[in-house]
């Protein structure tokens, strides 16, 4: 963009998700035994809406979501990524309003657009069970955009000291988690990921899924954005 774009009108990468980020950054170093400060990880939140987040040294250096969320990962609802010069061609050669282009970009886009049936993994998962006894992934955009993301992340970095999933999906969805890892070999991160149960996961904070001496550290953290909160609240109260 030019320089008069981000200048008046203040455009620029704003990221989200840094409440669960922080989180997630700190339960991982927790688990790997190491310091923040020299740590080179790429963060994971699948929810409703997902992102991805290199992490350099304690601090965020790049992430999918952009100005506002739409921007990255293919999500429940929300189309994700997509080429810009698209939304031109719908406006001008189709008529389409910036409502309209609003409305589907953000309500009916992402794994309901996709999948034409809802935007939620567990009814596509279980979808998918029932069409075959491996799930055959009518969506599989959406996993391979994680990798994409994933993979982009990652080239912000000098090496994947972990990678950890967090939100619903991340947390609740093991199809997702290992539909991305599996195929992910070219960083060094491998499938045949454990499937921890959600009690002990909820108990515990966090549980490592990737196995021991395959690849890459693959970590589930639950979500604890409400706790983020509740501590940085605490922090600027001094208690
Ligand atoms: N056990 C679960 N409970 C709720 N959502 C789940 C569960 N397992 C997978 N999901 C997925 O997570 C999505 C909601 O994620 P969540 O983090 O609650 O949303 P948001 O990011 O909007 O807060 C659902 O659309 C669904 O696809
Ligand atoms: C920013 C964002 O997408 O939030 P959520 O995951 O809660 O939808
Ligand atoms: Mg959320």
């Amino acid at each position: 963009m030019p320089e008069r774009w981000r200048a008046e009108y203040g455009l620029r990468r704003y990221g989200f998700h840094g409440l669960s980020y922080s989180w997630a950054l700190q339960r991982a170093a927790q688990a790997l035994g190491r310091p923040v400060d020299n740590l080179q990880v790429v963060l994971v939140h699948l929810g409703g809406g997902c992102s991805a987040c290199a992490v350099r040294n304690g601090r965020s250096v790049d992430t999918t979501m952009g100005l506002t969320p739409l921007e990255g990962l293919v999500m429940s609802r929300r189309s994700g990524s997509l080429d810009p010069g698209a939304l031109l061609w719908l406006q001008r050669r189709h008529g389409l309003s910036t409502d309209e282009l609003d409305d589907t970009l953000h309500r009916h886009s992402g794994l309901l657009g996709l999948s034409g049936t809802s935007g939620d993994t567990r009814d596509l998962v279980r979808a998918a069970r029932r069409v075959m006894p491996r799930p055959r992934w009518r969506w599989r955009r959406s996993p391979l955009s994680c990798r994409r993301g994933i993979a982009s992340m990652a080239a912000s970095l000098d090496r994947l000291d972990a990678l950890a999933f967090t939100g619903e999906i991340g947390e609740d969805q093991p199809e997702v988690r290992e539909e991305i890892c599996s195929a992910l070999t070219v960083l060094g991160v491998r499938g045949g990921l454990l499937v921890p149960e959600l009690d002990d996961l909820m108990r515990e904070g966090l549980r490592r899924i990737g196995r021991a001496g395959r690849g890459v550290p693959v970590f589930v953290v639950a979500t604890g954005e409400t706790q983020q909160i509740a501590a940085e609240t605490r922090r600027v109260l001094g208690m």
